[in-house]
């Protein structure tokens, strides 16, 4: 069993290179299915989740090379194997796999999606899209077949929008026939990141990154090279913890647009951010002012950036509040921080922060991805010595983390225990 043993209170200082984003990566890396030849994309993160989709393509007879954050994918031999278990069930982007396959081959079987256990995570958004395209859509045991005959393009509202159901209709709707108009589509910039490469594979598609997306359907998709966005939530990661325990921070490879409403936010708690033109910079911050956030979709505060503010939140003077709209019940990491003495507690979908607080080293749970985030900052905060269990969660997210903050200065290493003394935390 693999920990991180986090040192507090060491204040970080340098530069931190932000990666490529997850959340595209784990769109464009299927989306390729699409292709006849090979596509080559740049600046993929090296994070299980990458390797768990190259895997994921090659049991379907991809050749994949992943190298310096360099993955090309060639899909001319793919074929619609069934993936009802196994690897899709280790990520929640494995649902774009359906849209990509459903695209190609105009069948697909695939495991319901794993990922971050968040609250409930509905797909009925995609599948009522798959199914206006003409797919046939059934649940069996746990994994969902689509088949259709043919694709047609249709106009899909969607009831809520969602950032998953908006790409994977795209995936589909480029290889349909005729027009799709996605409407209440999400707008954030991962799907704009899809839509550049599927454009430049010979798609037709208007309006992403708007409520309104349109799509006309083409015969044939081509291979070609794309350079993925930088990872606007690993960027934002950075700048909660250099205004937490920084002494001059600058996080490059950023596109700061995308990351308004988080410097907005960091702005009103007292954090200094000077912008440069693909980098911020951070100072030292001495007081930190309590504020309340609440989570929206783009350009809203993103939800996956909630729960390190919630820890930002424990070093500011007052009573902070966060409300997740998106997903009411991603709190689970305020009773890892309450055991680090945080002052917190969880109403409904509101997180209630009273600060500011000496945290306490401790044995934590990262419960997923962000929580776990979150708690090495809390850790990075904390005096004394916190060991953060399950950083698998840390690891399908977050390129390097350990040697990134590190080069700042932090404590952190990366040990096997035996399980004996993780069931002594029990
Ligand atoms: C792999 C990936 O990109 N994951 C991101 C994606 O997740 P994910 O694709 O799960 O998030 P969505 O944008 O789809 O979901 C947003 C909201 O819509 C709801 N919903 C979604 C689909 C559906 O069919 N029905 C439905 O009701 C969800 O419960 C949630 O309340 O966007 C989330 C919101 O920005 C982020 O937290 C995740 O990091
Ligand atoms: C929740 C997240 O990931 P996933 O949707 O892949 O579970 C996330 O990126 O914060």
């Amino acid at each position: 069993m693999d920990v991180y043993k986090i040192i507090g209170e060491n204040r970080l200082k340098g530069t931190i290179k932000v990666s490529g984003a997850k959340n595209s990566a784990v769109a464009l890396i299927p989306a390729s299915i699409l292709a006849n030849s090979s596509v080559t994309i740049g600046g993929i993160p090296e994070i299980a989740d990458a390797w768990t989709l190259k895997a994921l393509l090659e049991e379907i007879g991809g050749e994949v090379n992943f190298e310096n954050g360099q993955m090309t994918i060639d899909p001319s031999n793919m074929l619609a194997i069934p993936l009802p278990n196994g690897n899709v069930k280790k990520l929640r982007a494995s649902y774009y796999l359906m849209g990509a396959m459903l695209g190609r081959f105009k069948k697909a079987v695939v495991g319901l999606p794993g990922g971050c256990f968040l609250g409930p995570r509905p797909i009925d958004q995609h599948i009522k899209g798959f199914e206006a395209l003409g797919a046939k859509v059934t649940n069996e045991h746990g994994a969902i077949y689509l088949r259709a005959d043919e694709l047609r393009g249709a106009k899909i509202y969607l009831d809520v929008a969602s950032v998953g159901a908006t790409i994977n209709i795209m995936l589909a709707a480029v290889r349909a026939k005729g027009r799709t108009v996605i409407e209440n589509a999400a707008k954030e910039p991962e799907i704009i990141d899809v839509a550049t490469l599927l454009t430049n594979m010979g798609a037709n598609i208007k309006g992403a990154g708007t409520s309104v997306i349109r799509i006309e359907g083409v015969e044939e998709l081509h291979g070609t090279k794309h350079t993925i966005i930088p990872d606007r939530i690993e960027a934002a990661t950075y700048m909660v913890m250099a205004a937490a325990i920084g002494d001059g921070i600058t996080i490059d490879n950023i596109i700061p647009l995308h990351l308004e409403a988080v410097i907005a936010k960091l702005r009103e708690m007292g954090v200094k951010v000077i912008e440069g033109e693909e980098s911020v910079f951070i100072p030292r911050v001495d007081s930190l002012q309590a504020v309340d956030v609440k989570t929206l979709v783009y350009p809203g505060i993103p939800t996956d950036v909630q729960q390190p503010l919630s820890v930002l939140m424990t070093q500011a003077v007052g009573t902070s509040k966060v409300t997740d709209t998106i997903y009411s019940a991603r709190f689970k990491h305020i009773d890892e921080l309450r055991r680090m003495n945080a002052n917190a507690r969880v109403e409904g979908n509101t997180a209630i922060i009273q600060g500011p607080t000496q945290l306490h080293g401790s044995s934590v749970t990262a419960t997923d991805l962000r929580a776990g985030a979150a708690l090495v900052l809390a850790g990075l905060l904390a005096e004394g010595e916190t060991i953060v269990h399950e950083i698998h969660h840390i690891e399908r997210g977050y390129s390097s983390l350990i040697e990134k903050l590190n080069s700042l200065g932090a404590n952190i290493r990366r040990e096997t225990i035996a399980v004996s003394s993780l069931e002594l935390k029990e």
